[in-house]
């Protein structure tokens, strides 16, 4: 009986594979420090400065971690080929968002950006947000940045008039400047003090949203099933609903300043595009108004470090910023984006502003909803995994030595007998390495924003070399320079230096008499410049 000899060899083979992949024992979770049953690795988080011990931990433990956060897996990546290798590489796979009850499902009503999961509906919001934000796009915007950065150094040299060497606030004027901008191409409005109500609204929404999104600050989000409790036993959801109409009643009037203000604009562009012709008011609002945020404080953080790192190690590398400015400027003129090309070593500076001291410095926590294997690890289904900014930017491997020290020089290339290839934002590609641009996150999840930021970075920081000479402000009080630590940080999504003010003098009389032939721009005719903008972009 042949047939009967067939079967039997086959149930043995079977048998035999059974058996084999019943004994191969899973691949180990990648190595982290030991959990307790139930809390996991909960408890030995410390509640400020995560991404600085998870830093520490990743010398320890190694580039890829493993941590139980009361049973749910989180995955630590802390070098950039690990990070490369899963959220770019396996992009389509790590490109979900944890759930997030409370900031995203209650507060926002799942139309936060930054937290939809990676499905049809984020595709369509990201085609629709797409041609707004390409590099073309982002170079027709450069004269709005060219007014704004204008308006920021009058405004400053105002301000040094009034108070001298007890310091500006210069927090304060980047913001307004960074947020003008956001504000103009997404509404068709400027900010003349940076006081308006729509920003303050604004980064009271921000905060509320950095302190609803915090891990572990609603016993929600670790039990999502509690959010079935009934109103009265869940007092969350009333908080929630606050907050959602604060929010709803910020982003749709300023929608609907946006299509009746003059001028071309993100408003106008995305309410006539295909994608919103069966979205919801509500639901097209919040899409511009995340940009708005999303452009509003980040640019701003980056520029603040950029002052810590001028006032503590300024004197090795703002002397041949300024001498540069010198040669290629003048005295006579601003640097302009026109420029750019002979300045590739401001890009430099931006670029290692924002390896020094990341932005959003723990990341932003991407999701996988399948398992896989990485490194001979088992990486389980269901993981939050977190890129941490600080501990990539400070990868020997890829960025040198001396990693807590800020070195624009590390960014730049060796130029000799290459052909210069200048992007389209003017950006001197041949003159700066081709190393990993940190801060803007990964995949298909990467900042949408990071050319607009890139060419606010340039343009504000090749000025502000220009026209200053900076030091930290004196105290009034002891009659002494403050003294600032470049550690010395906040808590939160974003990680800005403490406040302080500082002296902003000019480095000659030159410098005033450029910036006040500029003149204040609040006169200028945006809507012009805005329908310029698109007839560039089209
Ligand atoms: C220096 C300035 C900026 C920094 C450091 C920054 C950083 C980031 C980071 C780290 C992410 C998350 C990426 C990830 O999940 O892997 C992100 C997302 C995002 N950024 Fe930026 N950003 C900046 C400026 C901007 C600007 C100017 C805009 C708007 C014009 C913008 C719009 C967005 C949007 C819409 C997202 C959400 C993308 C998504 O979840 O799919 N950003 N940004």
């Amino acid at each position: 009986m042949p047939g009967l000899g067939l079967l039997l060899g086959a149930l043995l083979v079977l048998g035999a594979t059974y058996l084999l992949v019943r004994r191969q024992p899973r691949r180990p979770l990648p190595p982290g420090p030991k959990p307790v049953p139930l809390l996991g690795n909960l408890h030995q988080l410390p509640k400020s400065l995560q991404w600085l011990h998870l830093y520490h931990w990743s010398k320890k433990y190694g580039p890829v971690m493993h941590l139980s956060m009361g049973g749910q897996p989180l995955v630590i990546l802390s070098t950039h080929q690990a990070a490369h290798d899963l959220l770019n590489r396996r992009s389509a796979r790590y490109s979900d968002r944890p759930r997030m009850v409370m900031a995203g499902e209650l507060v926002t009503k799942g139309m936060h950006m930054l937290l939809r999961p990676y499905d049809e509906r984020y595709r369509l919001h990201q085609k629709m947000e797409a041609p707004l934000l390409t590099p073309r796009a982002a170079s027709s915007y450069r004269p709005l940045q060219d007014l704004e950065s204008r308006q920021l150094l009058f405004d400053v040299l105002g301000e040094y008039g009034e108070v001298g060497s007890k310091g500006v606030d210069f927090h304060h004027h980047f913001e307004r400047a960074m947020a003008s901008f956001i504000y103009c191409v997404n509404y068709g409005y400027r900010l003349r003090t940076g006081y308006e109500k729509e920003l303050m609204d604004g980064k009271r929404v921000q905060a509320e949203f950095a302190r609803t999104g915090q891990v572990g600050a609603y016993l929600v989000d670790s039990f999502p099933s509690l959010n079935l409790l009934p109103k009265a036993l869940a007092p969350w959801k009333k908080e929630a609903e606050e907050l959602y109409e604060l929010e709803r009643q910020l982003h749709v009037g300023n929608l609907d300043k946006g299509l009746n203000n003059p001028g071309w604009n993100f408003s106008k562009y995305m309410k006539n595009s295909p994608e919103a012709q069966d979205m919801p008011t509500e639901e097209l609002a919040f899409d511009l108004g995340i940009l708005a945020d999303a452009g509003l404080d980040t640019s701003t953080v980056a520029l603040d470090w950029f002052i810590v790192a001028w006032i503590t190690s300024g004197s090795r590398w703002v002397p041949k910023a300024q001498k540069l400015l010198d040669e290629v400027v003048g005295r006579d003129r601003l640097p302009s984006f026109e420029d750019r090309p002979k300045l590739a070593y401001i890009d430099a500076i931006a670029s290692e502003t924002l390896r020094w001291r990341p932005v959003v410095v723990g990341g932003v926590p991407h999701f996988t909803k399948t398992e896989d294997t990485y490194m001979g690890y088992h990486i389980p289904a269901n993981s939050i995994v977190l890129a941490n900014a600080f501990a990539i930017t400070r990868d020997e491997s890829v960025f040198g030595d001396d990693v807590d020290n800020f070195i624009p020089e590390r960014w730049m290339a060796d130029e000799q007998g290459k052909a210069p290839s200048i992007d389209v934002c003017g950006m001197n590609v041949t003159a700066l390495k081709d190393l990993p641009q940190t801060g803007f996150g990964f995949g298909r999840r990467i900042c949408t924003g990071r050319i607009i930021a890139r060419n606010q970075l340039f343009i504000q920081m090749a000025r502000m070399l220009w026209a200053f000479d900076v030091e930290a402000g004196v105290d009034e009080a002891t009659g002494q320079r403050r003294k600032v630590d470049d550690m010395d940080c906040t808590e939160g999504f974003v990680t800005l230096p403490k406040p302080f003010k500082a002296e902003m003098r000019p480095r000659g009389d030159w410098v005033r008499e450029v910036i006040l032939r500029s003149g204040t721009t609040h006169g200028v005719d945006h809507a012009e410049i805005l329908n310029q903008a698109s007839r560039e972009r089209a």
